[in-house]
């Protein structure tokens, strides 16, 4: 015999395992991988709030300012060019997309052509109380521009977390192709397995203990909040960390400024409306309006002679014209005597002096002018850096309307083959519910027309005529009561 023949055959010979034990023990491998992460990221989160829990007792955290913002204004006339309702929608989106890319804090939308054509009329809508000159009196009605609502309310809608979009938004034709559209992937659109120690959510009405209340905040489960709020409000939820064996979450109701504040994560925009270019100053929600402002042009300062880091600011402005530039929003505003746009900010800057095509068109100059911008501006007051990357999703993890796409099995798709063959129209399309309880969003809401719908139910069903168009189906969706009524599906 050879000695290699002798260990060959003195090598222990494993015995014979079936397929079926090699898959058991691969899902057992696969459930040990999975069990490990989960401690992991509870014990990241256990850290996490024990640190927020020293840095209150320290009183660090109340004394932490909060920082510094940047504000764009935009016309919402920029609609009006766009050649369809599609491309008036994605332009909409584009502008959202670009306010997140650039972490802007509030986005404005403003009238810079203040006469109406027939096409493009004025629409009332529900002023809010910051709008009203901050005075309390409560909710009152105003016109604006159908371009600036529509810009408005997709902006609105992109930035609000898809599990809290059935609550606030009530299906409009405004938002007829939003589903269409890019979604913001923005870290407070958090998924239901990220554990982070901020969310997002609306009180449900649902009886809680007194004092307390119930908030959907994109979980499973409800969670319990430490005030009692009336059903429909936005909140903002501070996780408490699940103690062992409770099954029931507990969450602390804090102000929407805390999430950034703490840990320096961006947090979405705020929207307002502005009737013509002076109410973007007049109007600002900041105690002392903005303390730097931007114009744009190409008629500007070229971007180049602007040092680095020279323009310090605690809330800034960047001011964006429409089709005819900012001089024509100076010219129809009734309140400006100025006639030089230049006049009415800190600097009047030309982002890209060597442009190629006569024009640049507003949401393409607000990607060029925030990019151009980043190492002019200092803000006084910096984000908190934190490295939370392991706690919030990552691109890879996030919607992207293809991905989805790849879920559908087999079977199904091949259903949607022979249907579209057969020209039958595909029941992708959702009908939003009116929530029973008018929602009282957190931050001032001028586009929510819950209360219109209790009050005059006909105008409702004229603008409910029409359906959401989602990426997947195009133009073959139609309406259907029985679908899932969540419009995030489609994002
Ligand atoms: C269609 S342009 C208006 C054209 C106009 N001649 C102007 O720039 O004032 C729309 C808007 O895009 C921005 N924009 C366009 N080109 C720009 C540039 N080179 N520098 C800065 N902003 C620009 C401005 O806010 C402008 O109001």
């Amino acid at each position: 015999m050879s000695a290699a023949t002798a260990i060959s055959h003195n090598k222990p010979t494993e015995p014979h395992k079936s397929w079926k034990k090699i898959n058991e023990e691969r899902k057992a491998l696969k459930r040990q991988r999975k069990q490990d992460k989960a401690l992991k990221d509870l014990k990241r989160v256990q850290e996490l709030a024990a640190s927020a829990v020293n840095e209150t007792e320290n009183g660090k955290a109340a004394s932490k300012p909060n920082p510094s913002t940047v504000s764009i204004a935009v016309p919402g006339s920029i609609l009006e060019n766009a050649q369809s309702a599609e491309l008036r929608a994605y332009v909409a989106g584009q502008i959202a997309r670009a306010a997140c890319i650039f972490r802007v804090n509030e986005v404005i939308v403003f009238d810079d052509v203040g006469v109406t054509t027939a096409r493009e009329t004025k629409r009332i809508y529900e002023q809010d109380d910051a709008d009203n000159n901050g005075n309390g009196a409560g909710k009152a009605t105003s016109t604006v521009r159908s371009s600036s609502l529509q810009l408005a309310r997709i902006l609105q809608y992109l930035e609000c977390p898809q599990y809290l979009r059935k609550y606030f938004f009530p299906l409009h034709k405004d938002l007829k192709y939003s589903g269409l559209l890019n979604p913001l992937d923005t870290p407070h659109h958090l998924r239901q397995q990220s554990k982070f120690r901020y969310r997002e959510g609306v009180v449900c009405d649902k009886q809680a203990k007194e004092g307390h209340s119930y908030a959907n905040v994109g979980l499973l489960n409800d969670v319990l909040i430490d005030k009692a709020l009336e059903p429909g409000v936005r909140v903002t939820v501070k996780m408490e960390p699940s103690s062992d064996g409770s099954r029931k979450q507990r969450g602390t109701l804090v102000s929407p400024d805390e999430p950034r504040r703490e840990t320096g994560v961006y947090w979405g925009y705020q929207v307002r409306i502005a009737h013509s270019l002076s109410e973007i100053f007049t109007k600002s929600p900041y105690d002392g309006g903005y303390d730097v402002m931007v114009g744009t042009s190409d008629r500007g300062t070229s971007v180049q002679n602007v040092p680095n880091q020279s323009i310090g600011y605690n809330h800034a402005l960047i001011v964006f014209g429409g089709l005819q530039g900012l001089e024509e929003a100076l010219a129809n505003d009734e309140k400006l005597t100025v006639d030089d746009p230049q006049l009415l900010f800190d600097h009047y800057i030309n982002v890209l002096p060597k442009q190629g095509s006569r024009t640049i068109r507003t949401e393409e100059a607000l990607l060029i002018a925030m990019a151009a911008l980043q190492e002019k501006l200092q803000p006084q007051q910096a984000d908190v850096e934190c490295d939370l990357s392991d706690l919030l999703p990552r691109s890879e993890d996030t919607g992207i309307p293809m991905a989805r796409d790849v879920l559908v099995s087999k079977k199904k798709k091949k259903k949607l083959v022979d249907n579209t063959e057969s020209n039958e129209i595909q029941p992708a399309v959702i009908a939003t519910k009116l929530s029973p309880t008018p929602a009282v969003p957190r931050r001032p809401n001028p586009f929510n027309e819950h209360k219109r719908a209790e009050v005059a139910p006909q105008s409702i069903s004229m603008e409910a005529d029409f359906e959401v168009v989602s990426a997947s189906t195009g133009h073959t969706a139609a309406v259907n009561e029985n679908q899932n009524d969540d419009l995030s599906r489609f994002d």
